[in-house]
């Protein structure tokens, strides 16, 4: 993952605070680079400052940013992945570079918001067309990625809010920001006009029509059924694009991990391992991490148990070994590392503070115990098995690529409260309840989780969010996803819940998998209501 920060101001601005550096530096800890433009000859004279740091997962080489074109002043702080534009895969090795060529291009013709709108992947950045004296800045239709704004005095972009006290709001994902610097009379006068991503607002999220057609008496999803193939084509494809290319991590050697999946044991994250194992060349090694939390109201109704008995029954440590099992099943070459991740309650009381900085603009008890999950599952130090024969032992991963199976719940119906709909309003409410889902994917938690994750040098890629995927699921008949309606024919052993995920799962061999109850990550992890059972997800953290 990468940082970005950019300030407009009088005169050359004060350096960044120790702090706010330490964590853009975490975020990319593979080069810092700091560039000033000045405007002389703007209605104020005016100093832009920006600020990249680089986590490097494309090509053979660092792209160090701010990249900026010697002939026109131009420049680009890019974080993220461009993995396609205009519908076609990059052939170039940096992104960050091609990203760039594209925009100067579109810039040298005045088409930037044009060229910004074809490009497909996770990202934020900020891209200065010096010779119009515009800044444009955004984060992708869904949000993949972390950008803050802060206007006030005078506007400030970053990664990361530099205090949690001062007035930051998360960048919308509903399309690209444009500050006409040229023509601002005043600092003050920066306001930033929206350009949605699409104009045609029928779709959702501006990538694919909601298919509301119901199914006849006849339409049964079952394992040969045309969207359970469908639907693996289009995570082998999503899986290519995210996970094939990932360059050796600095230091590492060729049986180090590149890889690793965030496995809670899930149905989504085990089809995610089970379908990168076909993808991976046979001799690349992926890392399985587990998290599990010490919670001390749970340990008190418990107590003829070890600590590390209790990690051993935590919901999803359960799941992770029974999962991890089917997998070794299924793909027994592959070398798989199972990394236990066990949080005692003094380190979550430790990191708290830093936990609850990253989240902001976040701030309730429930961002807390999710992003106290991801937070130490990205920074991935547990333990594994690393050589036949021996216990496990300390390990920490070497991946600088995590996979999330974030998304599919949202797209294919994974939730309790779809079949709550279903149940009153049939498939009405249903798609009612879908749709509203999926459209705000890109308004909820992706930039928190980044804001978390990124802070141990890694980026997390979500491959059932590949617009391309989206797009084919938004535009699948409900009854194909989640198909409510069949649930009383006996036909299927399956929940109705993400049926067609299901379906696939049992088709790769993976039957336990294919059963696997939806479990929020806060329970499976057990970082929710630690000291108390009464504590509700949506009161504010208390300081
Ligand atoms: N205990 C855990 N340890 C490591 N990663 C986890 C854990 N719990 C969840 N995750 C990761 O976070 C993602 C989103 O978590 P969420 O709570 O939404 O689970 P989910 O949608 O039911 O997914 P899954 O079926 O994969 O558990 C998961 O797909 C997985 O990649
Ligand atoms: N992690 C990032 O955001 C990386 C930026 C860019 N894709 C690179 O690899 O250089």
């Amino acid at each position: 993952m990468c940082g970005i920060h950019v300030t407009i101001s009088p005169s050359n601005p004060p350096p960044l605070g120790q702090d706010l550096e330490r964590r853009l530096r975490n975020r990319g800890p593979d080069h810092l680079g700091t560039v000033h433009a000045r405007l002389y000859d703007a209605p104020c004279p005016l100093t832009l400052t920006f600020t990249s740091t680089v986590l490097s997962l494309r090509g053979d080489h660092i792209a160090k940013q701010p990249l900026v074109d010697d002939e026109t002043g131009s420049l680009l702080c890019w974080n993220g992945e461009a993995w396609r534009i205009r519908g076609e895969a990059l052939e170039t090795s940096s992104d960050t570079e091609a990203v760039f060529e594209w925009l100067l291009d579109a810039s040298r013709r005045g088409l930037v918001l044009e060229a910004l709108r074809a490009i497909e992947g996770p990202f934020a950045f900020a891209y200065f067309d010096k010779p119009s004296k515009c800044l444009y800045y955004a984060r992708d239709r869904l949000g993949r990625r972390s950008l803050l704004v802060k206007t006030g005095d005078h506007l400030t972009l970053s990664s990361v809010a530099e205090s949690p006290s001062d007035d930051w709001i998360e960048v919308e994902a509903d399309g690209c920001y444009k500050v006409d610097i040229g023509h601002a009379q005043s600092l003050h006068q920066m306001t930033p006009s929206r350009h949605a991503w699409v104009e045609d607002d029928s779709l959702v999220l501006g990538i694919g029509l909601f298919n509301t057609s119901l199914p006849t008496e006849l339409s049964r999803l079952c394992q040969d059924s045309l969207s359970v193939r469908q639907l693996h084509q289009h995570l082998v494809k999503s899986l290519e694009t995210r996970v094939l290319g990932i360059p050796l991590p600095p230091g590492a050697s060729n049986s180090d991990a590149r890889l690793a999946v965030l496995f809670s044991g899930g149905l989504d994250c085990t089809v995610l391992a089970r379908i990168t194992s076909e993808i991976l060349p046979p001799g690349q090694s992926i890392d399985l991490i587990n998290v599990a939390f010490e919670n001390p109201r749970i340990a008190s109704q418990h107590r003829g148990h070890s600590q590390e008995e209790l990690y051993e029954l935590c919901p999803d440590r359960v799941t992770g070994r029974k999962s991890f099992a089917e997998l070794l099943k299924t793909c027994p070459g592959r070398l798989w590392r199972f990394v236990t991740v066990n949080v005692p309650y003094t380190e979550t009381r430790a990191h708290r503070g830093e936990i609850i900085h990253l989240i902001h603009p976040h701030n309730t008890e429930m961002d807390l115990s999710i992003a106290n999950a991801l937070y130490f599952a990205a920074r991935g130090d547990g333990s594994a098995l690393v050589a036949a024969g021996s216990g496990p032992q300390p390990y920490q991963t070497t991946a600088r690529v995590l996979l999330s199976g974030l998304g599919a719940d949202e797209l294919f119906g994974g939730y309790g409260r779809h079949g709550v709909a279903f149940s009153r309003n049939g498939y009405a409410g249903l798609m009612d309840e879908l749709k509203l889902d999926v459209s705000r994917l890109g308004k909820r938690n992706l930039g928190r989780d980044d804001r978390v994750m990124a802070h141990w040098g890694r980026e997390v890629r979500f491959p059932f969010l590949d617009e391309t995927l989206v797009k084919w699921a938004v535009e699948l008949p409900a009854w194909e996803k989640c198909d409510f309606g069949s649930r009383a024919t006996g036909d299927s052993n399956l929940d109705p819940e993400k049926r067609v995920l299901r379906l696939l799962a049992q088709s790769l061999g993976m039957p336990s998998v294919a059963e696997e109850k939806k479990r929020a990550i806060q329970f499976g992890a057990r970082t929710a209501k630690m000291e108390s059972g009464k504590v509700k997800g949506t009161t504010s953290i208390s300081h």
